[in-house]
C-alpha cells in the first residue's frame, strides 16, 4: 500500500498569488514532519506587469554563493506567463533549484464561484474556472495564465487551485443573497461570494494562536484586509459572517483602481456607453467585460483620485496639504469605519480584536490612527505608542493596543496568502493521492 500520511510527505511545493498586475511567489520545503509548517526557502515578485518596466525581485532566505538576491527590471516580461517563465529560469540560475523538484504548485484563485474546497486542476475544473473569469477579471485570467504556463512545463507537478472565496461559504443566507428576483438571482449565481478568504484564513489561525484562543471557533474578530484591493470581514465563531466584498471583487471598500461600492445608477450617468463590452487592450479580449466594469475596476480608485496606485505617497501629500490626497485618504477612512460601524453591531459588540492586514493595514501608521482613534466609543483601547513602533516589530501577529484589559484588542497581522496554501496543500490527503 502506498503511504500518504503526512510524515511521507516530501519536496518543494510552490505558491502563486497572480494579482492583477503583480505575480507574488514563495517557495517552501515540506519534510513530512513539517506539514502544520512548511519551511520557506525564497519569495520573489514581479510587479508592475501592466505598467512597464516590469520590477523583478528573487530572494533566497540564505543567501550563498549558489543563492542570490536578484532585484531587477525586465523588459522581457510582458504578463504573467512571460513572468513565471522568468522566476523558473531565475530559480535554475539564481538559486541552483532545479524545477523539476517541485512537487505541488498551488494557485490563488481569486473567485472559485460555488468550489468550497480547493481541486487539483484537470481540464473540467480548468475550464470552470475560466468561465469565472468575468466576475474577477482584474484575477482570475492571470492566475489561469499561470496555472497554463505550469501545465505545460511542469508537466508532472500537480497544479492545485485555492479559492478566496471557500473562507466565506459560510456567510448565512440573508446576509449572502441580494433583493433582487431569486429565480433569476439563483440561475445566474448572483449572490455575495467575498474573497481575500485565504488571507482571512491565515489570520484567523495567526489571532487565535497569539490571543491563545482554541479553537478558533472561539473567535469573534473584525479583519481589515488594505491592500489594492481591500475588504473587512466579520468572523463570529470562528466563520466568515459577512464580507465587503461581493459578487465580485469590487464592491465594498475603494482601491488601488477599483471604485468600491457606489450608487448602481452613477455608472449610467457617467457614460452612455456603460453596457457595451470594453475594447482596452489591457482587457484580454476573451472576457466579456463591460465598459462599465472596466472603469469601475480599472479606472477609479486612488489612481483616479490622485494619480497614484501607491497609498504611501498620498499618505505623505495629503499631510503636506494635497486636497486631493487629503480626499483619498479621508474617504478611505470613511468607508472603511462604515463596515467596522456595522460588523462590530452584527457581532453583538462581542469582539475579541480588530485585526488590520495587508500592505496599507499593516504598514500605514497613520491610516491605523485615524481609525482607531474613532473607534474608542465602542470600547476599542484605541492605538498606543506600539502603532508607531510597529513596522520595525517582528513577529506575524503585533498588538498595538494601549493595553488596558477591560478594553478590546487592536492588533496588526502580517498575512500571508501564499503560506496559507502551502500549508493546506501539505496538511489535504487529497493532494497526496497516487493518480
Ligand atoms: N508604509 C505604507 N503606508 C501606506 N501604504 C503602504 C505602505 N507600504 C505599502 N503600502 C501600500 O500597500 C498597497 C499594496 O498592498 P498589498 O497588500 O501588497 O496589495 P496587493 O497584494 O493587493 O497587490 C499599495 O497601495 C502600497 O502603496
Ligand atoms: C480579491 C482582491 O481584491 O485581491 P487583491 O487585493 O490581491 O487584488
Ligand atoms: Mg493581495
Amino acid at each position: 500500500m502506498v503511504d500518504i500520511t503526512p510524515a511521507s510527505r516530501t519536496g518543494l511545493i510552490l505558491s502563486a498569488n497572480a494579482g492583477s498586475s503583480s505575480l507574488k511567489i514563495s517557495l517552501y520545503e515540506l519534510v513530512g514532519d513539517n506539514a502544520e509548517s512548511p519551511k520557506l526557502l525564497l519569495t520573489s515578485s514581479i510587479s508592475n506587469i501592466t505598467t512597464p518596466p516590469v520590477k523583478f525581485l528573487f530572494q533566497p532566505l540564505e543567501i550563498s554563493t549558489t543563492c542570490r538576491v536578484k532585484n531587477e527590471e525586465v523588459p522581457t516580461i510582458t504578463e504573467h506567463a512571460s513572468a513565471f517563465a522568468h522566476f523558473l529560469e531565475s530559480l535554475q540560475s539564481e538559486a541552483d533549484i532545479d524545477k523539476d523538484r517541485i512537487v505541488q504548485v498551488c494557485h490563488r484563485v481569486v473567485h472559485g464561484g460555488d468550489y468550497t474546497d480547493a481541486v487539483v486542476i484537470s481540464d473540467g475544473t480548468y475550464h470552470h474556472i475560466g468561465k469565472l473569469s468575468d466576475l474577477a477579471p482584474l484575477h482570475n485570467g492571470a492566475a489561469l495564465a499561470v496555472i497554463k504556463s505550469c501545465i505545460s512545463v511542469l508537466p508532472k507537478t500537480n497544479s492545485i487551485a485555492f479559492f478566496d472565496t471557500a473562507f466565506h461559504r459560510s456567510i448565512p443566507p440573508h446576509i449572502a443573497n441580494y433583493a433582487i428576483d431569486q429565480a433569476i438571482a439563483k440561475k445566474r449565481g448572483l449572490k455575495k461570494y467575498g474573497f481575500h478568504g485565504l488571507s482571512y484564513a491565515f489570520i484567523l489561525r495567526a489571532v487565535a494562536q497569539f490571543l491563545n484562543k482554541h479553537p478558533p471557533s472561539a473567535l469573534n474578530l473584525i479583519i481589515l484586509h488594505l491592500g489594492s484591493g481591500a475588504s473587512v470581514c466579520a468572523v463570529k465563531e470562528g466563520c466568515s459572517y459577512d464580507t465587503s466584498m461581493g459578487l465580485t471583487p469590487l464592491n465594498g471598500l475603494p482601491g488601488a483602481t477599483r471604485s468600491g461600492a457606489i450608487d448602481p445608477s452613477l455608472i449610467f450617468h457617467y457614460t452612455n456607453k456603460a453596457g457595451r463590452i470594453s475594447h482596452d487592450p489591457k482587457v484580454a479580449t476573451q472576457l466579456h467585460v463591460t465598459q462599465a466594469e472596466h472603469i469601475l475596476n480599472s479606472k477609479s480608485g486612488w489612481k483616479s483620485l490622485t494619480g497614484t496606485t501607491d497609498f504611501a505617497l498620498t499618505t505623505r501629500r495629503s499631510n503636506e496639504g494635497s486636497p486631493v490626497d487629503q480626499l483619498a485618504f479621508d474617504l478611505f477612512r470613511d468607508r472603511v469605519l462604515n463596515y467596522i460601524g456595522s460588523y462590530h453591531l452584527k457581532l453583538g459588540g462581542q469582539v475579541d480584536a480588530l485585526v488590520s492586514s495587508g500592505g496599507i493595514g499593516e504598514r500605514s501608521v497613520e491610516l491605523r490612527k485615524a481609525i482607531e482613534t474613532k473607534l474608542e466609543c465602542l470600547g476599542y483601547s484605541g492605538v498606543g505608542d506600539a502603532n508607531e513602533d510597529a513596522n520595525h516589530k517582528e513577529g506575524v501577529v503585533i498588538d498595538v493596543s494601549r493595553g488596558d484589559p477591560e478594553t478590546k484588542k487592536i492588533l496588526i497581522c502580517r498575512t500571508d496568502e501564499q503560506f496559507e496554501m502551502a500549508r493546506q496543500c501539505a496538511q489535504g490527503d487529497k493532494f497526496w493521492e497516487p493518480v
